[in-house]
């Protein structure tokens, strides 16, 4: 049997060497820090759950060192003796686990070690099966560290073609998290004419696509995402360039669970404008054509909520109308049938569900809150990103995943360039959300005439 666990924590996490001697350049704790990395990938998730939980607990900062120190930082001293105090006291606070973390994302692979790891962490953290206050900081501390390594200077932008390695194209459709890639035809298409694939990647993690995004090039705002997954232009089309004036973003998706909140798609975004911009100067729109998962979840929910009061969500001609188009107790029905899907085969029932459904749809985008964000994660990555809520789609996307997720309905997240910095600081200081009169209007009516 190898060491156990705490043997080898005592041996590879090397203590904090004294204030005094911090310049001195570490000798290069390879050795242990190999031993710390093949000790820990051998660990099942218990073993690495009960690992990571006491190398946050007892390699973190001296805390009793800490708190002496403190007392040495007071006012009145002069200057350079309180600058000497503070840099004692910022020193003591360097954890144990982080100099581990240094030594490590110097060996081969250490630094998708590193990424992997942080993946655990909020594994962890995520299913509070070791949720501590050091496991948290340990989070914070790995996230600062992986958000400068992984930062736009370091990344390389690539454009996904036909041409590119199969290793590649085969990682973009296994990372194709929005509209699954079914078979070769799919990709050839996803790569081909009026249409555009962009990943980063790191040197240190070599022919590993970190965000994908996918782009359509079109000549106005996508309302519809069957039109460019499913019959977008045949490969061997040339591009005319005359009828590009517009990049819809219709997938977005990163790879590495562990570099979550470096905000890697934001970047890419950003990134991604400025290359099209370059190819194409003309080009004046960019927009998103989104998914809305959970619309329908939602809906659901609030139907059954609503059990006898639906007067509450519909008027009296729209509940009329559905009366109509369906038979049996109306609430019932409507919730099997949007639950099934089946509602989408009947054109009466889709011409009677179409307003209520948009108004619904378009609170629960501009209205629902979750901890003052907005609680759909696709609005709120794209409102982060300062975009605006700008226009919401009926049969967007009658795929089945469509119908489930969002009731077919897609949202449009518009990117007006000049404004994303001033929209992206409103919405994360005071959760204001940029909005389009379409969305301000059905937001409003639903206020109106449905009491959710
Ligand atoms: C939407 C994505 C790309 C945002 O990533 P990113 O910009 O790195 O944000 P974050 O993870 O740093 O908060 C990410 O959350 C993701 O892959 N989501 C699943 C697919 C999707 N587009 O919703």
């Amino acid at each position: 049997r190898g060491p156990d666990m705490d043997e080898l924590l005592r041996r590879t996490v090397a203590a904090l060497p004294p204030y005094e001697s911090r310049g001195i350049s570490p000798a290069l704790r390879e050795g242990p820090s190999q031993e710390f990395v093949d000790f820990y990938r051998a660990l099942e998730t218990d073993g690495r759950a009960a690992l990571l939980t006491k190398l946050a607990a007892d390699y973190g900062a001296d805390h009793g060192l800490v708190s002496q120190l403190c007392g040495q930082v007071t006012e009145g001293r002069d200057v350079d003796a309180l600058l000497q105090a503070e840099a004692r006291l910022r020193y003591s606070l360097t954890p144990r686990y982080k100099l581990l973390i240094g030594h490590i994302c110097r060996l081969e692979g250490g630094v998708k070690f590193l990424v992997d790891l942080r993946a655990d962490i909020l594994q962890l953290l995520q299913s509070q099966s070791a949720d501590s206050p050091q496991l948290r900081e340990m989070n914070g501390i790995l996230k600062m560290l992986l958000s400068d390594w992984f930062s736009v200077g370091f990344l390389n932008l690539e454009r996904i073609t036909w041409h590119s390695s199969c290793d590649l194209l085969q990682k973009i459709s296994m990372y194709e998290a929005v509209h699954p890639v079914r078979n070769w035809v799919d990709i050839k298409r996803r790569v081909g004419p009026y249409r555009r694939c962009y990943v980063f990647t790191h040197n240190a993690m070599p022919r590993e696509p970190l965000v994908v995004l996918h782009v359509a090039l079109t000549d106005d705002i996508a309302k519809n995402i069957q039109a460019i997954v499913q019959y977008g232009p045949s490969p061997e089309r040339s591009e005319d360039v005359n009828k590009i004036t517009t990049a819809i973003f219709y997938s977005i998706s990163t790879s590495q669970q562990g570099l979550q909140g470096v905000e890697l798609g934001n970047y890419l975004i950003k990134r991604v404008v400025k290359e099209l911009q370059g190819e194409f100067p003309h080009m004046k729109k960019f927009s998103s054509l989104s998914p809305i998962p959970g619309f329908t979840t939602w809906l659901l929910e609030i139907l059954q909520i609503k059990e006898g009061k639906s007067n509450q969500i519909f008027t009296e001609l729209e509940y009329k109308e559905i009366q109509d188009a369906i038979e049996g107790p109306v609430l019932e029905t409507l919730k099997r049938l949007l639950s099934t899907n089946e509602w989408v085969r009947s054109d009466k029932l889709v011409r009677a569900l179409e307003m209520p459904l948009m108004r619904l749809c378009a609170w629960y985008l501009y209205g629902e809150k979750h901890h003052g964000a907005a609680l759909n994660p696709v609005a709120n990555f794209h409102l982060q990103n300062g975009a605006v809520l700008w226009r919401l789609n009926w049969l967007a996307d009658v795929s089945p995943r469509g119908l489930s997720s969002s009731s077919g309905m897609m949202a449009n997240y518009r990117y007006f360039l000049e404004d994303t910095n001033h929209n992206s600081i409103q919405y994360l200081r005071s959760r204001h959300i940029e909005a389009s009169e379409q969305i301000l209007s059905l937001a409003a009516q639903c206020q109106k005439s449905s009491k959710l």
